[in-house]
């Protein structure tokens, strides 16, 4: 098992406050691993660590076999977070010019885009089962078509490990396992590394291979979903 992201004895906090103590973490090239965790438990700040927004207090952090401080391959890391957070839906762009943006340093800003870049917008909008909607403006499709048009935008850049922080929040109940599946998918068919926060254990506990919970400044993975994942041991890791 090749490890993708490690953590050796990290620490983190803000001013005074502890979020992390002495985590040892590693996810594995190929994993779909679910971070859940109590409200406030420091789930985005774990995410922000890894994307390197944070840097441990303590310890060190390593991304596909790299100091985090000496990585310089970021394109290799898509990260997608919250709807509301990742971009105005009020411009007036197409799908196909969202999910192109990342090429501009390919094909240079204002260019029109080439048919072969336009190709390969469009088989990744079909991977992802969008192209349907590829002259659709983005202000006009459903929460969940554009957190998917968003999926696109970060496979362009064919990363190694995609990241994703809560982003299922607002859209509908079928809306939310079709996107969790979608990432199953994605997780088998590219082989592609898939961390994701979620609030919705019961939802996301269907699809992802591991879950990793934070509690109590430490992190605990649970490889077995179904043999491991008891009312007890649910009990327990949530304080209900
Ligand atoms: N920039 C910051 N400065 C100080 N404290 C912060 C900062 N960001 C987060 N915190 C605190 O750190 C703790 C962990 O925050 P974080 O957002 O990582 O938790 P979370 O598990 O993602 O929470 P939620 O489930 O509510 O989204 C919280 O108590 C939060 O209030």
């Amino acid at each position: 098992m090749i490890d993708v992201i490690k953590f050796k004895d990290v620490s983190f906090g803000y001013e005074d406050k502890t979020i992390l103590e002495n985590v040892n973490f590693d996810i594995y090239q190929g994993d779909y691993i679910g971070i859940i965790g109590p409200n406030g438990s420091g789930k985005t700040t774990l995410l922000k660590l890894i994307i390197n927004e944070l840097n441990p207090t303590k310890g060190k952090i390593k991304i596909l076999d790299k100091e985090i401080t000496n990585f310089n391959n970021w394109e290799k890391i898509g990260y997608v977070n919250q709807k509301s957070n990742s971009f105005s839906t009020s411009f007036p762009a197409t799908v196909t010019e969202v999910v192109s943006m990342d090429l501009a340093p390919k094909i240079g800003l204002f260019k029109k885009i080439k048919k072969k870049h336009l190709e390969e917008v469009w088989n990744v909008l079909k991977l992802v089962g969008i192209y349907d909607l590829k002259d659709k403006l983005i202000g006009s499709l459903s929460g969940g078509q554009q957190q998917k048009v968003f999926i696109c935008r970060a496979l362009m850049r064919n990363p190694k490990i995609l990241i994703l922080d809560e982003p299922t929040v607002g859209i509908d109940l079928n809306g939310q396992k079709e996107f969790y599946h979608l990432l199953k998918t994605l997780n088998e068919s590219l082989q592609l590394t898939i961390v994701i926060v979620s609030h919705d254990l019961f939802l996301v506990k269907e699809e992802v291979k591991k879950l990793a919970v934070i509690k109590n400044k430490g992190i605990k993975v649970i490889e077995n979903i179904d043999d491991e994942l008891t009312k007890n041991t649910l009990l327990d890791l949530f304080d209900i």
